[in-house]
C-alpha cells in the first residue's frame, strides 16, 4: 500500500528553508553546548582578530600575542579538550568548532592555539610527571605562559627519526644541544617541549626558555602564516635537571601522539579558512556585475560555487564524524590522516577558486581569500605534508610501507 504524496505546498512548508551558509543543515548535528562554544569563539574572533588581521598580516606580525593568549585562556580555548589543571575538558567536537572559528579569522591564530594546547600542553599532560603538570599546565591553560613544540630540524622534517638534537647525561643532569627549525610560538614561548635523541632513544624535554644556552631567533620573510610567530630554536649545551625529561614516553610514539591531536584540530580549522573564502566569494558573486548582471548569475560561477559548497560541507561533515569517533575513543591515526589530507587539500582549492571569483580584488588584502590561500600553503606542509598522509593511508590500505 503506498502513502498518498503530500500536496506540494504542504511538503515544502514542512521542510526547513535552504540555508546557503549551511546547505546540508549540519547545525542540526550540534548540541546546544556545541553551539555556545562555537558562537563564543566566533564572537571573540570577530571582535579581536578580524578588524586588524589584514594589517597584522601585511606587517608580518602578531602584536599583542601575549594579551591574545590570555584572552584565549579566559575563553577556555587553550588545552581545551584536556582535563584537569585548569583545562576546559571540552569534547572533541567543541574543540574542533573552536579551531574552525579561529581559522575562519586566520590560520595564524588557530596555529597559536593548536601549538599551545595540542602540542606543548598535550605533551606535558599525556607524558609528563605530576610535578611537570602542576608546574606548567595551569598557567599555560590561562595563557600566562606560551609554549612551543620543537620537533623539526633544519635537515630533518618529514623524517624526524633522523633528528640530530641530542641530550646526554652528565651526572644527574641532562645537557641538550642542537637546532630546531620552523617552530611556531618559539620566540614568545616561556617553555619549549623539545624532542631529542638520547642513549635510550628519542625523549621529550620540558625546557624553560630562559635556560642558559637556549635562544629562539625569529624566522622572517615568510609569505604564509605571516600573523604567526615562527622561530628557530638553538640549544647550545643547555643544562637541565634530571626531572626535565617527560618520563612517560620513549621513541617517536611521543611526538607522533601529540601531532595526531593537533592534526585533528587542523581537519576542522582548514574548513574555517575555506568557509571564510567561500562566503566572501558568494557575497561578491551576488553583487559584482559584468555584462549587465551579477557574476553569480553566470553558469560557470555557479558551478564553482556549487563545487566549493559541496567540498566545504563534506569536509565539515567529515570533521564532525572524526570528532565523534575521538569522543568515543575510536579515532585511529590513519583516520586523522584521511581528514587532514582531504580537508586541507580541499580548503586550499576552495580558497584558490574563491580568488578567481573575486578577479583582481581577489589578490587584495581587502578581502580574506588570498591571505587564507597563502596561509594554507603552510598548513598543507606542517603536521605532516600531503605526501606523508598519502603514504600513511597508502600503507594502511596496502599493508606495504612506502616511506623509504
Ligand atoms: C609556518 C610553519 C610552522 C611550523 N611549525 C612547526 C612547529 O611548531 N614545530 C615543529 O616541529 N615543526 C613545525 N613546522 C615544520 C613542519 O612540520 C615541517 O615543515 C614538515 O614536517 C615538513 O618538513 P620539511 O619542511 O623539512 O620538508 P621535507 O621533509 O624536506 O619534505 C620536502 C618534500 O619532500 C616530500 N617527501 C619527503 N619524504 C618523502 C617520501 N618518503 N616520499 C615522498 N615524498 C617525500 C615532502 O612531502 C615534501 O613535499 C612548521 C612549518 C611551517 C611552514
Amino acid at each position: 500500500m503506498s502513502a498518498q504524496p503530500p500536496s506540494k505546498s504542504a511538503a515544502s512548508s514542512a521542510l526547513p528553508p535552504f540555508d546557503p551558509r549551511d546547505p546540508l543543515g549540519l547545525d542540526d548535528l550540534l548540541t546546544d553546548e556545541d553551539r555556545a562554544v562555537r558562537d563564543t569563539v566566533r564572537r571573540w574572533a570577530a571582535d579581536r582578530v578580524l578588524p586588524q588581521i589584514a594589517d597584522w598580516y601585511e606587517r608580518g606580525e602578531l602584536p599583542g600575542i601575549r594579551e591574545l593568549a590570555r584572552e584565549l585562556g579566559s575563553l577556555g580555548a587553550l588545552g581545551m579538550s584536556l582535563t584537569g589543571y585548569g583545562c576546559a575538558g571540552a569534547g572533541a567536537v567543541q574543540y574542533g568548532l573552536a579551531c574552525l572559528e579561529l581559522e575562519a579569522a586566520d590560520s595564524g591564530i588557530r596555529s597559536l592555539v593548536s601549538v599551545q594546547g595540542s602540542l606543548a600542553m598535550y605533551a606535558i599532560w599525556r607524558f609528563g610527571s605530576e610535578e611537570q603538570k602542576q608546574q606548567w599546565l595551569p598557567r599555560m591553560a590561562a595563557g600566562e605562559i606560551i609554549g612551543c613544540f620543537g620537533l623539526t630540524e633544519p635537515d630533518h622534517g618529514s623524517d624526524p627519526a633522523a633528528m640530530r638534537t641530542y641530550a646526554k647525561r652528565d651526572g644527574g643532569d641532562w645537557v641538550l644541544s642542537g637546532r630546531k627549525m620552523w617552530i611556531t610560538n618559539g620566540s614568545v614561548a616561556g617553555v619549549a617541549v623539545v624532542w631529542a635523541q638520547t642513549d635510550d632513544g628519542i625523549r621529550g624535554f620540558v625546557v624553560p626558555t630562559d635556560s642558559p644556552g637556549f635562544s629562539a631567533p625569529e624566522i622572517t620573510h615568510k609569505w604564509s602564516l605571516r600573523a604567526s610567530v615562527t622561530s628557530e630554536l638553538v640549544m647550545d649545551e643547555v643544562r637541565l635537571p634530571a626531572d626535565a625529561v617527560l618520563p612517560e614516553v620513549t621513541g617517536l610514539r611521543g611526538p607522533l601522539g601529540c601531532l595526531s591531536h593537533a592534526r585533528y584540530g587542523i581537519v576542522w580549522g582548514s574548513m574555517g579558512a575555506a568557509r571564510a573564502s567561500f562566503e566572501a566569494a558568494l557575497d561578491y558573486a551576488k553583487t559584482r556585475e559584468q555584462f549587465g548582471k551579477p557574476i553569480g548569475g553566470f553558469q560557470l560561477t555557479q558551478a564553482k560555487l556549487a563545487d566549493m559548497a559541496v567540498e566545504l560541507h563534506k569536509g565539515i561533515l567529515l570533521a564532525h564524524h572524526l570528532g565523534q569517533r575521538m569522543d568515543a575513543g575510536r579515532l585511529r591515526p590513519e583516520q586523522i590522516s584521511f581528514g587532514k589530507l582531504n580537508n586541507v587539500r580541499e580548503a586550499i582549492e576552495i580558497c584558490r577558486t574563491a580568488r578567481t571569483i573575486l578577479g583582481a580584488n581577489g589578490i587584495s588584502l581587502e578581502y580574506p581569500v588570498m591571505r587564507h590561500a597563502t596561509n594554507l600553503e603552510s598548513v598543507l606542509t606542517y603536521e605532516g605534508t600531503v605526501e606523508m598522509h598519502q603514504l600513511v593511508l597508502g600503507k594502511a590500505l596496502t599493508g606495504l610501507d612506502a616511506f623509504r
